[in-house]
């Protein structure tokens, strides 16, 4: 059974937003499933209809196996939420937040465990939440989230309002829950965090799923080369470096020398290169960042009709 599976689930509003478009989808047990996409590009909305807060317009969705818009009941009772912009009632303290969704799903949970889990302390715990900064509200989010170790968690852009000690927090309790088994769906418009933690990536752009896959998945698909910097002691007149078999770029920027390579293999051939006309002073050598596959998929620069929705499952 998958986490989560959709079918042609499509959201309009009005006449003229389609949020969603057509997304087919499916969410194996225990990925961590990074869902990303600029602004507006319908991964909230998507959410939202698994949640059943917003209704499809076609389509359908289900979750654990449960149908999204029927059986919102069995379904909220095994899953952990973290809505977008997760607000806080001012008068209660986190401990009662915590008490409140651990009674509301009827389980057993320590509030102390939780407070500390998502880095809270026990005095934090008992100040009113009106008083949490932004990154505190959200960790308290993410702890209503995890009560009852739910199968599934949802996070919809759980680093919003964290600082990088908390993004970094925040990931090693998303790994902590994939090593336990649980299945993670998050959106984000971060990249570093999807790339740190994602089994597998989604990309939305303007209501369509553009691209899934692992990240080699993509990588491996776009074509987008190999590169490889070097820091020189000066830069060569002569060095005709995108003369070099393979090399399909070259972008100097002060002292630093990029090129951008057919295969891997040519990168050898372009420090040999280098080396012989200059000192080389330092090396790096990346793959291709999920940055660049990122805008590679929504800023246009893909072909409409080399887009393949499934890159691999
Ligand atoms: N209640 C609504 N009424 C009308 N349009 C809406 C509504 N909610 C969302 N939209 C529109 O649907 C589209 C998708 O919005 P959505 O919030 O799902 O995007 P998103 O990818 O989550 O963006 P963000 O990263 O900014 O949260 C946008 O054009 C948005 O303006």
């Amino acid at each position: 059974m998958a986490a989560i599976q959709t079918t042609a689930l499509t959201k309009r509003y009005g006449k003229s937003v389609l949020a969603v478009d057509d997304l087919d989808l499916t969410i194996e047990e225990g990925e961590v499933f990074g869902f990303l996409g600029p602004n507006g590009a319908g991964k909230s909305t998507t959410i939202n209809m698994l949640l059943d807060f917003v209704r499809p317009t076609e389509g359908s969705a289900a979750v654990l196996g449960f149908d999204a818009q029927a059986d919102t009941d069995e379904i909220r009772h095994r899953i952990g939420v973290l809505p977008e912009g997760a607000s806080v009632y001012d008068r209660l303290t986190a401990r009662e937040h915590l008490e409140w969704v651990i009674d509301t799903k009827d389980v057993d949970a320590d509030p102390d465990a939780l407070l500390e889990k998502v880095g809270l302390s026990g005095e934090d715990g008992d100040r009113p939440a009106g008083d949490y900064s932004k990154g505190m509200a959200q960790r308290l989010g993410f702890g209503m989230a995890l009560v009852g170790d739910p199968d599934l968690l949802l996070l919809d852009e759980p680093s919003s309002g964290l600082d990088p000690a908390g993004m970094q927090e925040m990931r090693e309790i998303i790994s902590d829950e994939a090593d336990r088994g649980t299945t993670v769906f998050f959106s984000s418009h971060i990249l570093g965090e999807v790339e740190a933690v994602c089994d597998r990536i989604g990309i939305m752009n303007e209501g369509r799923l553009v691209a899934t896959g692992t990240l080699d998945d993509l990588q491996g698909e776009l074509d987008l080369g190999a590169p490889i910097s070097l820091e020189v002691a000066n830069v060569p007149e002569s060095l005709a470096l995108d003369e070099l078999a393979g090399v399909r770029s070259v972008a100097v920027e002060d002292a630093t020398i990029t090129a951008t390579c057919a295969d891997p293999s040519v990168k050898v051939d372009v420090v040999r290169h280098v080396a012989e006309a200059t000192t080389v002073r330092d090396i790096v050598s990346e793959d291709v960042s999920l940055e660049q596959l990122f805008n590679t998929y929504t800023n246009g620069e893909r072909d409409e009709g080399a887009a393949t929705p499934e890159a691999s499952a």
